[in-house]
């Protein structure tokens, strides 16, 4: 039996089309998009006045309704079918034709059409009443030209257009607390959605950093949990959603409910998940639940195909589907699934369930197989006692009589106490929170994701490691005291220790031990510890340094055996070594610019303090965010002329590769400006320059380039070759951007660097203020993203934040009283 063929899948680089009403933020979404996936972004406004060379209003105004009304379809349809590939669209009011909707029908066909919407309410404060009910009616009409739909969530400090107030970062060093921008996580949830519905996502994250929690999906962890969340539940939760943080490397969300406005509200919830828990989603729907109504067989079918259909709109990671419902349901999700995965269900629930032992279950799983599931969910409902030698005798006569490639399987029995052991599935164990009320769901009763991966160290199916954060100053290290408290959170019998260590082979000492797990470097071995490691991450190879080291134990040469071995003592000979300075940098970098600094590659210049690791880290940070102007000060000019050179080399070697790869598609000429990412600029020689060297600080700002509205200062406040500690402060004829700008401090210690003091003493004085991002705000997710690389776990990033914060002031205090 050939699976059915998948009607929703596109050319990975087909146009994506946003559709939606007035203030449901397109143009923002459009914008991040464009910037994540590397596209154009084009404007059916500007795209009216570049075709015809008047604005809407003045063509209106010029030629009349009715011949407006006909240039502006055809417009709109060329806008379509030029842009074909390579671009974001946004569509604006145009899409509210039924010609127009009719061409977006076609389109769909070929191209993703998103359907961007938002809680009403928010739509509907920026008309007058009137009009408000009749557009948002027509606007679910859009619901029927597109084939995803993505819910904005509204976000008071999320400005509907990219200009307007500041933002900052919380930095209790410069006193200031005017609260994170949210734009970081619309930026990623809008991220994570583009990712799936092109393909891209966790092959992306697979090749640029094989060990970070996002380039394994759960279903090829060693271990995985899937958080149960049902609709009901959420709909009035006792907990909050930071509560759930770290509760499961999954969400199940459960469709077991029927409110009114049902599609709007599951889609809000997807996206509550999305934002707030940042993990992979499993859509349920559920077909007898309890506590509603009965329906007939037909109705079933046709709400629940909806339904089904609506989680596949929604871009979810996984949609579940019962396989032993409908024929004609099951087929109908398995064409429309997109880029979702599948995973097939044989639920027995009642009593005198199908035994492990039936020959019934083989062929229940070969027909999942042959339907084309990427994962087989097979689960027992029993009443005794059912001994677990049936369910391993199973998955042995699974292994025998089915070769590989295939599906993972997730199998377990459950009663009414809940699942019966925690162990019975490696992956995707269904768990609820601690806390959580529970008597609705029996799957998941005993179970908690903390409480199940501590079996696995009881039962010695993995073992307490020894982790360290090495270099020559490490005595103040927060991390310990984040990682520990993270260790504690889950359950995991590890250890972390600050250990001081300057030469190689003292640091080949602390990590030949058998029960070494890992490591944070710091100076002097970020770029002296390169030539020595087996497998290097895409961004550690393209920034020519490293902060966290891994030892390779895997079995075999693939790297998913390696990441899958994490958590497990041995014999290691290989390391692997990652870089969380960038990303860290990019993510605080991310939180703190304004949407007015927002990064234009043609514009925005940036100054980067130093040429040491970190340095390296916040160039290629700056870059990753679109900068193409960045400047580099260090004392000794020579260091900073070779980082330049390298980082110049590399992003040549980027802009051959672009290039190369835009050729092969042959696109059409961008109407519109915005192509992304410029290259950067050319040097004299004709060579790409994104980096260039000051030599002076006595010196105006260079000309020809805008001032810098991005600093990060990355000079160690205490020196590791015994020089004196940096004293950087910024010329005052360098802070004069118009617009105001972000400094980073990544130093800490002591915490208030000659550049914090003068941006405190600046701060009444600068119109618009600039907003510091203090180091330990970036130390605090390099530690997380470290655990994460480390452990191959979800990090409680809310604690291990409290911890760091906490810690720090523990130490000031401690430090004061000492004198
Ligand atoms: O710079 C830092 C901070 C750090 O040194 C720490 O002490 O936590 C750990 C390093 O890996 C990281 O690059």
């Amino acid at each position: 039996m050939a699976p059915p063929r998948n009607e929703r899948v596109f050319e990975p680089n087909a146009s994506i089309v946003l559709v939606g009403c007035r203030g449901a933020g397109k143009r923002t979404l459009g914008f991040m998009g464009a910037l994540h996936l590397r596209r154009r972004l084009v404007t059916e406004d500007h795209y009216f006045e570049k075709v015809t060379g008047l604005s809407r209003g003045q063509y209106l105004a010029k030629h009349g309704r009715d011949h407006f009304a006909r240039q502006n379809i055809e417009v709109f349809k060329r806008m379509l079918d030029t842009n074909r590939s390579g671009c974001i669209i946004e569509c604006g009011m145009s899409s509210f034709s039924e010609e127009a909707q009719d061409a977006l029908r076609l389109y769909s066909r070929t191209n993703p059409v998103v359907y961007v919407h938002r809680e009403k309410e928010q739509i509907a404060r920026l008309m007058d009443a009137g009009d408000a009910q009749q557009l948002l009616e027509a606007d679910g009409k859009h619901r029927n030209c597109s084939n995803f739909e993505y819910y904005n969530l509204y976000d008071p400090s999320t400005p509907p257009s990219s200009s307007g107030a500041t933002s900052g970062a919380s930095t209790p060093m410069s006193g200031r607390h005017p609260g994170p921008s949210k734009l970081l996580s619309v930026q990623e949830s809008f991220a994570r959605f583009l990712d799936i519905i092109t393909g891209r996502g966790a092959a992306k994250a697979w090749l640029e950093s094989p060990f970070s929690v996002a380039a394994v999906p759960p279903e090829f962890r060693s271990y995985s949990y899937s958080l149960r969340l049902r609709l009901s539940y959420l709909m009035d939760m006792d907990l909050e959603w930071e509560d759930f943080e770290a509760r499961g490397d999954c969400v199940e969300l459960i469709i077991d409910h029927w409110p009114d406005d049902l599609l709007n509200i599951i889609a809000r919830q997807v996206a509550l998940i999305r934002r707030k828990l940042g993990v992979p989603i499993i859509y349920h729907v559920e077909e007898n639940p309890r506590g509603e109504r009965r329906r007939p067989p037909d109705e079933k079918n046709t709400m629940d195909a909806e339904l089904l259909e609506l989680g596949v709109r929604l871009g979810v990671d996984y949609v579940s589907v019962d396989l032993q419902r409908d024929e004609a349901l099951v087929n109908g999700v398995m064409r429309r699934r997109g880029r979702s995965k599948i995973i097939g269900n044989y639920w027995y629930m009642g009593f005198g369930a199908l035994p492990w032992q039936d020959e019934q279950q083989l062929d229940n799983y070969r027909r999942a197989q042959a339907l084309g599931c990427d994962v087989v969910r097979m689960v027992r409902f029993c009443s005794n006692d059912s001994p677990v030698e049936y369910l391993d005798d199973f998955r042995k006569r699974l292994r025998d009589a089915i070769p590989d490639p295939k599906p993972p399987l997730v199998a377990y029995d459950f009663s009414v106490l809940g699942v019966r052991t925690p162990l019975q599935t490696r992956i995707l164990g269904p768990v609820k929170h601690p806390d959580m009320e529970n008597e609705r769901d029996h799957l998941a009763t005993v179970s908690n994701s903390s409480h199940s991966f501590e079996l696995l160290f009881r039962q010695f199916l993995l073992d307490p490691l020894q982790y360290y954060v090495l270099g020559s100053h490490v005595s103040y290290s927060l991390s310990p005291a984040m990682h520990a408290a993270a260790y504690d959170f889950a359950y995991m019998p590890h250890s972390f220790q600050a250990v001081p260590c300057s030469t190689l082979d003292s640091l080949n000492e602390i990590c030949s031990a058998d029960a070494f797990g890992g490591a944070c470097l710091t100076a002097p071995f970020k770029v002296a510890i390169m030539p020595h490691l087996k497998v290097k991450s895409h961004h550690a190879t393209a920034i020519g340094a490293v902060n966290v080291l891994l030892p390779l134990r895997g079995r075999t040469s693939a790297i998913l055996d390696h990441a899958n071995s994490r958590n497990k003592a041995g014999p290691a000979r290989e390391f692997f070594g990652d870089n969380t300075d960038w990303s860290s940098i990019l993510t605080c970098l991310r939180r703190a610019i304004s949407p007015r600094n927002h990064v234009q590659p043609s514009r925005t210049a940036a100054l980067v303090v130093g040429a040491g690791g970190m340095a390296r880290a916040a160039i290629y940070a700056l870059y990753q965010l679109g900068c193409r102007h960045v400047f580099v000060y260090n004392r000794s000019a020579d260091r900073a002329r070779d980082v330049a050179a390298h980082f110049n080399a590399w992003a040549a070697s980027q802009a051959a590769l672009a290039s190369a790869a835009q050729q092969q598609q042959q696109q059409q000429q961008p109407v519109n400006g915005n192509r992304w990412p410029p290259p950067g600029g050319v040097n004299d020689a004709g060579a790409v320059e994104v980096c260039r060297v000051l030599t002076s600080l006595d010196v105006p700002w260079p000309a020809g380039f805008q001032l810098p509205t991005i600093v990060v200062s990355c000079v160690p406040a205490t020196s590791a070759d015994g020089s004196p500690p940096a004293d950087f402060v910024m010329p005052l004829n360098w802070l004069r951007s118009p617009t105001g700008g972000v400094v980073v401090e990544l130093a800490y210690e002591p915490p208030v660097t000659p550049l914090v003091a003068q941006m405190r003493a600046l701060r009444d004085s600068m119109s618009p203020p600039w907003v510091v991002v203090d180091g330990l705000e970036v130390v605090a997710e390099m530690a997380i993203e470290a655990f994460e690389l480390m452990t191959g776990r979800m990090a409680p990033k809310r604690l291990m934040k409290e911890v760091c914060r906490k810690t720090w002031e523990g130490q000031q205090q401690r430090r004061a009283l000492d004198g």
